[in-house]
């Protein structure tokens, strides 16, 4: 990155008694307030300044986790880059938020690019931030991007790619390392809102994408029908399953990207991937130590990892995004 500084579009933080907010401390729930960050954008940080100050002038309760009481557990923002719109989670134990309107009238007022607020109701004493259950204070509970000259639209529920210019980078790398025929069928497994499948969908004659989150499966329905992209279908399972249903109808596959979360993919996945022999898989991972689990399972399936890149896609931390080519090897 040119400045690797400003980046994250996402930004999970937590209040205390004192309303200040921060992060948690690392393994613990220890809040260390937070005055600025190098890794959100500015309009992230007045959003964040002015939640604070109708928070403190409406006297919201904040959750205290030690006593399991209180309203506010998270707040949750989500940046659309390109398009300047603010997404704002409100994560409540409880599903009634007194004065909310009044909450929403004034953080529009004084923060224009937020075009949604939500309420995520999360009772449960869980690490997980975010729960099934929402209700849309404000706006119609997503925003829109503009990402490799597509719109998506990113519900809070989604998962987006957090560095918008290097999620640009790290498609173009993908696309780059494929060698795509107009007649090729693709897989997009572990797709979110479908922007790796739309976004490769030009170059090929059908792109199919599979994702487990229902909500992310919702955009990229949606998200397909606003591109007018009709070489695309979308289906909402676990794509180990799905893998294993599609190579028991020995369908035609001729390149597989796929990109699961941190816990990487697995055996049933890969021996699908056996059946269904595509010429190219395409692993993008944020996690290499399961990468390299999976590569081994590869190997022995007759996949050989080719080429593989470092994207710098969270500068300052200790994360990284690979990329990897993995090719079938011929008989
Ligand atoms: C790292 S994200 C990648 C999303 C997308 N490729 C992108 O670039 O924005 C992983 C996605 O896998 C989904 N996921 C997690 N477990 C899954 C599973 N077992 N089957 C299918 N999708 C899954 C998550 O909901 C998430 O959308």
């Amino acid at each position: 990155m040119k400045e690797p500084y400003y980046y994250r579009n996402k930004v999970i933080v937590a209040f205390n008694q004192k309303y200040e907010y921060g992060l948690y401390e690392e393994t613990s729930h220890r809040i260390v307030p937070m005055k600025s960050c190098l890794l959100h954008d500015e309009v992230t940080h007045q959003v964040l300044l002015q939640i604070q100050k109708i928070l403190k002038k409406y006297r919201v309760s904040i959750y205290d986790e030690k006593k399991n009481k209180g309203f506010l557990k998270h707040v949750f923002i989500r940046r659309a880059i390109s398009t300047n719109q603010t997404l704002v989670v409100l994560v409540a134990r409880e599903p009634v938020m007194k004065g909310s309107k009044n909450f929403c009238q004034e953080l529009i007022k004084a923060c224009p690019t937020v075009k949604s607020v939500v309420l995520n109701i999360n009772s449960r004493q869980t690490s997980v931030v975010l729960s099934k259950q929402e209700k849309v204070l404000y706006g119609k509970g997503f925003i829109v991007d503009e990402l490799c000259g597509l719109t998506f639209k990113i519900s809070a529920q989604s998962f987006y790619q957090v560095n918008h210019e290097q999620c640009t980078y790290l498609y173009h790398k993908l696309l780059s390392l494929l060698d795509l025929h107009k007649n090729d069928v693709i897989l997009d497994t572990y797709c979110g809102i479908g922007t790796i499948g739309m976004f490769l969908a030009q170059y090929v004659d059908t792109v199919i994408g599979v994702e487990l989150n229902k909500e992310a499966y919702k955009d990229a329905l949606n998200n397909a029908k606003m591109n007018k992209i009709e070489n695309i279908h979308f289906v909402n399972d676990d794509a180990s399953h799905f893998m294993h249903e599609l190579s028991k109808q020995k369908q035609k596959i001729d390149c597989v990207v796929m990109d699961p979360p941190r816990a990487g993919s697995t055996k049933t996945f890969i021996e699908a991937i056996k059946v269904l022999q595509p010429r190219q898989v395409i692993y993008v991972s944020c996690d290499p130590t399961t990468q390299a689990r999976d590569l081994k399972m590869f190997e022995k399936i007759g996949y050989k990892g080719k080429d593989v890149y470092p994207v710098d896609m969270f500068p300052h931390t200790n994360h990284v995004e690979t990329c990897m080519l993995l090719q079938r090897r011929t008989m």
